[in-house]
């Protein structure tokens, strides 16, 4: 199953605020319906917005506030831009050539998710691994497979995985809706924890690795992934448990100086106040939603690319 394509002429992707209870493939033919999906995570995960991106700009039709809108729909995950400049790179060659860039993107990826997947799992020792993970970092974050995930995947394909702990990842659920859902199609053992556990369990030795993606590592290493992260790093460090990054090159920034640089996104109150429009404070709670936090350097054991593993 592929989470985002180009079939006949449109942008299909799988809706995922209907998972895990209905897996629906939106048809997208404009760019404000494909900003749209983005605003609201139908379509999410850096990889995955790195090839909407670059399809967007073929439904764009050289429009430049179109591209504009579409380039910046969320902030945090350099990948969208990105995605969008590989594409915006061969307007002046035409709308065929815009397209085949957008394909060679999305082509890129597969390839690049199932070389991390391969990579990860050869750093990592031993044979009945106990993985932590936060969010979503699967196929559902990329076209096929996934980053931290496709990891996982590959261990569990090699006969190596104990177990998988999925963080449940408030406000939004990646974790208690997505991860599991594919860990279930791939029948890899997991247990789902609550966010504030990880650390915990980190501490009582119930973990070897903690594997996480990324949506934007800036030139020092420091990373930006989903809110929760930071935490897993703390209590990584402190009980000695590898604390590994797996992400494309397209995620690596040069440009953005360190971790304080990176503008990470704030998603409003609504999220954290209610879960599906159940509100759970008292009316009128105000609430504090940053949706992604910063991993500084010196805590990452390593970076795996689908080119390289980098020790920051
Ligand atoms: C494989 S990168 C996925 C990355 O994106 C997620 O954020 P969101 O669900 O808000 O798009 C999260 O940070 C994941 O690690």
């Amino acid at each position: 199953m592929r989470t985002i394509d180009w079939v006949d002429g449109a942008i299909e992707l799988v809706d995922q605020t209907l998972l895990p209870d209905k897996c629906l493939v939106l048809r997208i033919h404009t760019v404000h319906e494909l900003v749209d999906a983005i605003r609201r995570l139908a379509v999410r995960g850096a990889p995955a917005l790195g090839v909407a991106g670059a399809l967007g700009v073929v439904l764009a039709d050289g429009d430049p506030a179109q591209i504009a809108e579409l380039r910046s729909a969320r902030p945090t995950a350099v990948n969208l831009a990105w995605g969008v400049d590989q594409a915006v790179a061969h307007l002046h060659e035409g709308r065929e050539a815009v397209l085949a860039a957008a394909l060679r993107v999305r082509d890129d990826d597969i390839a690049a998710c199932r070389a991390m997947g391969e990579r990860g799992a050869d750093l990592l020792e031993g044979d009945r691994l106990r993985i932590m993970t936060v969010c979503n970092s699967g196929g559902l974050a990329a076209v096929e497979r996934g980053t931290a995930l496709g990891v996982v995947q590959t261990l569990h394909e090699r006969g190596r995985l104990a177990e998988v702990l999925v963080l449940e990842t408030r406000p939004l659920l990646q974790g208690a809706r997505l991860t599991t859902w594919e860990l279930a199609r791939m029948e890899a053992p997991h247990r789902l924890i609550a966010d504030s556990a990880g650390p915990y369990l980190l501490a009582k030795g119930e973990v070897d690795a903690v594997l996480i993606g990324a949506d934007r590592i800036a030139a020092n290493g420091d990373t930006a992934n989903k809110i929760g992260s930071y935490a897993l790093a703390l209590g990584a460090e402190r009980a000695g448990v590898p604390f590994v990054v797996v992400a494309p090159e397209s995620t690596i920034d040069s440009r953005t100086p360190t971790g304080d640089h990176i503008e990470i996104e704030d998603r409003g109150a609504d999220e954290i106040v209610a879960v599906r429009g159940v509100r759970l404070a008292p009316e009128g709670t105000r609430a504090l939603n940053p949706a992604f936090d910063v991993t500084p350097h010196d805590l990452i054991t390593a970076i795996v690319t689908e080119r390289r593993v980098i020790r920051p």
